[in-house]
């Protein structure tokens, strides 16, 4: 690679010859064989990502966070009042736990980033002189591209043909979209503002235009702004925000807990003020939950993973948590609740129903065919499914048009604007000039004056032809088929090719009607019910017919008879007030002949309500709509550029059925998170439990439990079944059930009281019946001392062991009572998580060391039990697990007796 291969283009406004020249292309675009090797001379067209500092910062974050700090702080002290055992351990603790984190967050990160592969754009260039689609990275200086209406502008790139509008607001900040085209030249003033380019990362908002390349990267405009400003850090999520404020609760229990503790240790209990130090801070460091947030993080990113394998990829973690919540979807019909697969079954003209099998018979059915292929962008297998499907019919019916006949005889073209429901060629037909049209049956009946013969001759529309094509087409749509409108009319002698589309959509000659099929997707029927007992409100907005729209919602079971249905004329109709009460009223509803603005003001009035929205949108104008919904969810398939960027989800199979499944597994990774915090927060009990006991009887008790076992437990044994609880598959009854109010809280009073008052209380009970029944039964009376030396110290090592093994066992019960939060365990099945029984096994073989290997019992303080006292401990799991599943069985009747 030499910097000789590099051609340059100094001035992007010179002369378009010029630009061509010292760009090395043509009009017709690169071959791609030129295109690869510029490729590898410049680089792939993306913006390179200055990482913030990498790897090594990140990790020293972890050693630095105010709770790591606290931390510090307690190994700092307990060296210093003459426990240096004590300080080595908790920054061994400080050590492994930021190692972890460091993993998980950087697992979490790659997770998030490997979506890129997924969201990867492509754009529309011609290479070889015919028209690819590639991926944006890898377009090159000389490209020629085609855009046109809801595109992202992939490179910097100097207008050839055509016009478009663009939208500048992520370069210059102006929101009104402007108008670039390829006759606009303009040397002077700065060059965001030159009217013949245009410049990566602003969309096309409307119209149609080629443009060739001349800077990719970070060469472009865009990527000069990007070296500028440093990469923005991942925006914390409400449940992340929730957690981290709990674990500063939490953290700061500890701290009162352990700071209460050293005048209680050391006055009441008698210990000495350095032993009573060293068990405060012992105490501070076991509660201070520093594990909790990175393992909630990586718990988002495996939810982000599993709903990206399912068809949705989600751009935030923060988003698979919202989605959890939906109370409502807003979903448009064509491609979602369809299958985008249209054919046309009917056709009517004045003459009757058109026969579609066969060559066209009579004229004005010749006429209606060859509108139908003039004023059109598709060929026979690509392009707008609409577009296709008439394609075909034409073909049918004897009327064949090629694209390039098609662009020969174009003189004009108005676009199809989805909010007029309307589009417009005009072109050239022999030696006369006409207008072709097609839209929605209603719009192009307004601005008809007449209609076509059978013999190809037009007369005056009568109320009586209004009427008729009124019928007709309600009949069609009462069927769930989709219809377009066919007409339009000779240009007079002296008539100019019309500008503005007004003029050119005027006194059309009705030609006729075509009705299509869309199936609806055979998975929808079941997410609708899915939704249904889930709770979920479902909205269709439609830019369709509303009989079509209640039709197909009849059919995948979203409408009923008396579903209302309202038109975008009707609600524009309504006030704020008048919509609030319609929204809160129905629970099913259609929009139909709906537009962009009619889903922002729906977005806004669910919003209002406190309801989590979710909202399909594909078009440039979903936009605005997509961005104020909770989630925007924008078709990866038919949508926009402009839509995917301005959604929250993309689905990559535009299907409605995969929004539902995301719905649910934002579900699943809620409850996980609550599913560890249970199992995490159970332990409390037993250990501080025991402590108090010693605190009470002022020493005559001996302390249950070391400090050095705490920790064992918590960064020990329990780590990795609380990760697996994190990844339990979704829970029976998790869609039978109201989604979650915005904004509720993670940790609840319920889930406390099951936490630390029954799977707490009860371990604490049993652990404390181990302890006793191995003192007692070793001949230890109250008050009897067991320090080094005594008697008695063997028995006391030996209960203190019981204690920790008691825990250990009591935490396998809650491990697998917390696997559900009302289900039954034989609903889920007790081996389904593979995870958490790799995780249990762990766990065992971690306490078994502790309590077997000489210098782990030395360090921990333990010795090896007896064979009578490990069968005390073994019906510890299940007493645990039976409680809390005899507490879910009481619930489950309870909500069982209030359904009914
Ligand atoms: N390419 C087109 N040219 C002319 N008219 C069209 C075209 N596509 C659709 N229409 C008309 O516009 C109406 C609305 O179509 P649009 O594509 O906006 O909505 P939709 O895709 O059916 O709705 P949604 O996807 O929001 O459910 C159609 O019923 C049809 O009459």
């Amino acid at each position: 690679m030499t910097v000789r291969d590099e051609v340059e283009l100094e001035n992007p406004q010179e002369p378009l010859d010029r630009v061509f020249r010292d760009l090395r292309t043509r009009r017709e675009g690169l071959t791609a064989r030129e295109a690869a090797r510029r490729l590898l001379v410049y680089g792939p067209n993306e913006l390179t990502r200055r990482r913030g500092g990498g790897w090594g910062r990140e990790l020293l974050g972890q050693f630095t966070h105010p709770l790591a700090l606290l931390l510090w702080l307690a190994a700092v002290l307990a060296a210093v009042s003459g426990s240096l055992a004590l300080g080595l351990a908790i920054v061994a603790v400080i050590v492994l736990n930021a190692i972890f984190a460091f993993v998980q967050e950087r697992q979490a990160e790659r997770a998030v980033e490997a979506l890129a592969v997924y969201l990867a754009a492509k754009s529309k260039v011609l290479r070889d002189g015919t028209r690819v689609l590639v991926e944006a990275r890898e377009l090159v200086p000389g490209d020629v591209l085609l855009l046109e209406e809801g595109d992202r502008v992939p490179a910097d790139a100097r207008l050839i043909s055509g016009g478009v509008e663009v939208d500048l607001s992520t370069l210059t900040g102006e929101s009104m979209p402007a108008y670039r085209a390829a006759d606009l030249l303009d040397g002077t003033g700065p060059l965001l503002q030159a009217r013949d380019l245009l410049f990566s990362g602003t969309s096309c908002t409307a119209g149609e235009a080629r443009a060739v390349v001349f800077a990719t990267g970070m060469h472009t405009e865009l990527g000069r702004i990007a070296a500028l400003s440093q990469r923005v850090g991942r925006e914390e999520s409400p449940l992340e925000r929730q957690v981290k404020r709990v674990a500063w609760l939490i953290a700061a229990v500890a701290v009162g807990a352990g700071v209460a503790f050293l005048p209680i240790g050391a006055l009441v209990a008698g210990l000495p003020l350095a032993d009573a130090f060293n068990f405060a801070i012992g105490l501070l460091v076991a509660n201070v939950p520093e594990g909790l947030l990175p393992t909630i993080t990586l718990a988002l990113a495996v939810g982000v993973r599993v709903l990206a394998r399912g068809g949705a990829v989600v751009k935030r973690l923060s988003a698979v948590e919202t989605l959890g919540s939906t109370a409502v979807i807003c979903t448009d019909k064509t491609g979602t609740l369809t299958q985008n697969r249209m054919r046309v079954t009917d056709a009517w003209t004045c003459a009757g129903p058109v026969a579609l099998d066969q060559p066209a018979a009579i004229p004005a059915v010749t006429r209606l065919a060859a509108a139908m292929a003039e004023c059109n962008n598709a060929d026979l297998d690509s392009g707008d499914p609409t577009e296709v499907a008439l394609m075909r019919a034409s073909g049918t019916l004897g009327v064949v048009v090629t694209p390039r006949e098609r662009e020969r005889h174009r003189l004009r073209q108005f676009h199809f604007d989805p909010a007029l429901r309307l589009m417009s060629t005009v072109d050239t037909e022999g030696d006369r000039r006409v207008v072709n049209a097609k839209g929605g049956p209603e719009v192009v009946l307004s601005r008809a004056t007449r209609i076509l013969t059978p013999e190809g001759r037009s007369r005056a529309l009568t109320e009586q032809d209004r009427a008729d094509f009124i019928g007709i087409t309600r009949g069609y749509a009462a069927r769930g088929l989709r219809l377009l409108a066919i007409a339009g009319r000779e240009l007079g002698d002296g008539e100019p090719v019309p500008a503005r589309r007004e003029d050119a959509e005027r006194d059309l000659v009705l030609y006729g009607v075509v009705a299509m099929f869309d199936p609806p997707r055979p998975e929808v029927a079941g997410a609708v019910a899915r939704c249904h007992t889930a709770g979920i409100r479902l909205i269709v907005v439609t830019g369709d017919h509303p009989l079509t729209a209640t039709e197909i919602a009849r059919q995948v079971g979203i409408a009923r008879e008396d579903t209302t249905v309202l038109t975008g004329e009707q609600l524009e109709k309504l006030s704020e007030a008048e919509l609030d009460r319609l929204l809160r009223a129905h629970r099913e509803l259609i929009f139909a002949r709906s537009s962009p603005e009619v889903k922002l003001r729906i977005a806004d009035a669910l919003r209002a309500e406190g309801n989590v929205v979710a909202m399909t949108g594909d078009g440039v104008n979903d936009a605005p709509a997509l961005r104020r919904a909770d989630i925007g969810v924008a078709m990866g398939v038919a949508g926009t550029d402009v839509a995917r960027e301005a959604s929250t989800m993309v689905l990559t199979d535009d299907n409605f059925a995969t929004i539902v499944t995301a719905v649910q597994a934002g579900r699943q990774v809620f409850d996980n998170v609550r599913k560890f915090i249970v199992y995490i927060f159970a332990h409390a009990m037993p250990e501080v439990i025991p402590f108090l006991l010693f605190a009470i009887s002022g020493g005559k008790i001996p302390l249950p439990l070391t400090v050095l076992q705490i920790l064992a437990i918590d960064l020990g044994t329990e780590t990795l079944p609380a990760l697996a609880l994190g990844r339990e598959p979704a829970e029976p009854g998790l869609m039978d059930r109201p989604p979650r109010r915005r904004g509720e809280n993670v940790i609840d009073a319920g889930m406390l009281g099951r936490a630390w008052g029954l799977l707490g209380v009860t371990s604490a009970v049993l652990v404390l019946g181990g302890f006793f029944f191995t003192l007692l039964s070793g001949g230890w009376r109250l008050g009897a001392p067991v320090e080094d030396g005594a008697a008695l110290h063997h028995v006391w090592v030996q209960a203190t062991t019981m204690t920790f093994l008691g825990i250990v066992a009591c935490q396998i019960g809650t491990a697998f009572a917390s696997r559900t939060q009302l289900a039954s365990l034989r609903a889920i099945g007790p081996f389904s998580n593979r995870l958490l029984l790799w995780g249990i096994a762990f766990e065992l073989a971690f306490a078994a060391l502790v309590v077997t290997v000489p210098p782990l019992q030395y360090v921990f303080g333990t010795a090896v039990p007896s064979w009578q006292q490990l069968l005390i401990l073994l019906p510890f799991p299940v007493v645990v697990w039976g409680l809390d599943e005899l507490w879910r069985w009481s619930l489950r009747h309870r909500h069982a007796r209030a359904a009914t």
